[in-house]
């Protein structure tokens, strides 16, 4: 069997409306592999939620393939979860969080015990089984995006997308939560594919980090992440690798904002227009 998840081509996306289309998306290529976390950065308005949501069926593409595990997606997979930045859009307010953690698991058709046994291990997961009963407006901010998380985790997705999911939470809510993903995404072995617009989030989480181009957005470079597994906000991120990897991409980043772009393939290799060579 591949080992690859998502598989997707050429990937394009123009928004038609009023007279005035907007190429957000040109021509983005990437694999992701069963299994890895990999992190999208790139400039304001690159284009970086448009590609979440063709990956996540939300939104028909203009041109290019999504594959989730050799299958074409042509609306939202089932197998997939999606977190909003948006968590108090996302969760149902008159449900609990209870409720709320059950609801795909109802649509998915599961009887009531099972249901139960999963909602209360995925807020177990997320530490949030003291609060099971409250409503999600009882509930802070960096709790509510646990309910959310605890939400798609119930749903045992093989593909988790998350789109800026801590960017409006407190700092030290943001770390506990990143240091909560990449617990989440050990244990279950999801493969996950996470937006942020913050470098050393992207650098602290992912495997691999994929910076984007200005828009109409391609690939500028995937930077492979040279940490080990175990990670820790201190250690981690004032140790010498990490700020290798976290200078690379900031570069990377700010390349693209003054429109660099990759170089046309010629040879299979890929290389920007400043000269660097790129992952293909
Ligand atoms: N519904 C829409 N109609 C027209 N243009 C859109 C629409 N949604 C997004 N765009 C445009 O597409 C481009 C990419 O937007 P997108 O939200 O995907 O970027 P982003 O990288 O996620 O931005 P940010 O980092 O600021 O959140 C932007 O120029 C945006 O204005």
């Amino acid at each position: 069997m591949s080992t690859t998840a998502l598989d997707v081509r050429n990937l394009a996306k123009t928004y038609d409306g009023h007279g005035r289309d907007v190429e957000a998306v040109r021509d983005l290529t990437f694999r992701v592999d069963r299994g890895e976390l990999v992190c999208v950065v790139g400039p304001s308005g690159a284009g970086k939620t448009t590609l979440l949501r063709c990956v996540a069926g939300l939104l028909d593409s203009s041109g290019g393939t999504v594959h989730l595990d050799g299958v074409p997606v042509t609306g939202p997979p089932a197998g997939m979860a999606v977190v909003f930045q948006e968590y108090g859009r996302s969760l149902f307010p008159w449900l609990t969080v209870r409720g709320n953690v059950g609801l795909p698991l109802k649509e998915k058709g599961l009887d009531r015990p099972t249901r139960a046994a999963k909602v209360d291990a995925a807020l177990a997961a997320v530490g949030l089984c003291d609060s099971a009963d409250a409503h999600p407006w009882q509930l802070s901010g960096g709790m509510q995006q646990r309910v959310a998380i605890a939400r798609a985790v119930a749903y045992e997705p093989s593909v988790l997308l998350m789109d800026e999911p801590f960017a409006s939470v407190d700092a030290q809510t943001r770390a506990e939560l990143e240091d909560l993903v990449r617990d989440l995404w050990q244990d279950l072995g999801v493969t996950v594919l996470f937006v942020t617009h913050d470098i050393d989030e992207a650098v602290y989480l992912g495997q691999r980090v994929l910076v984007l181009s200005n828009r109409p957005t391609v690939v500028l470079e995937d930077v492979r992440v040279d940490l080990p597994t175990a990670r820790d906000q201190l250690r981690t991120r004032s140790s010498p690798a990490f700020a290798a990897a976290r200078n690379r991409v900031y570069e990377l980043v700010q390349r693209a904002k003054q429109g660099h772009r990759p170089l046309p393939r010629a040879t299979g290799a890929r290389a920007m227009s400043t000269g660097t060579t790129a992952e293909g």
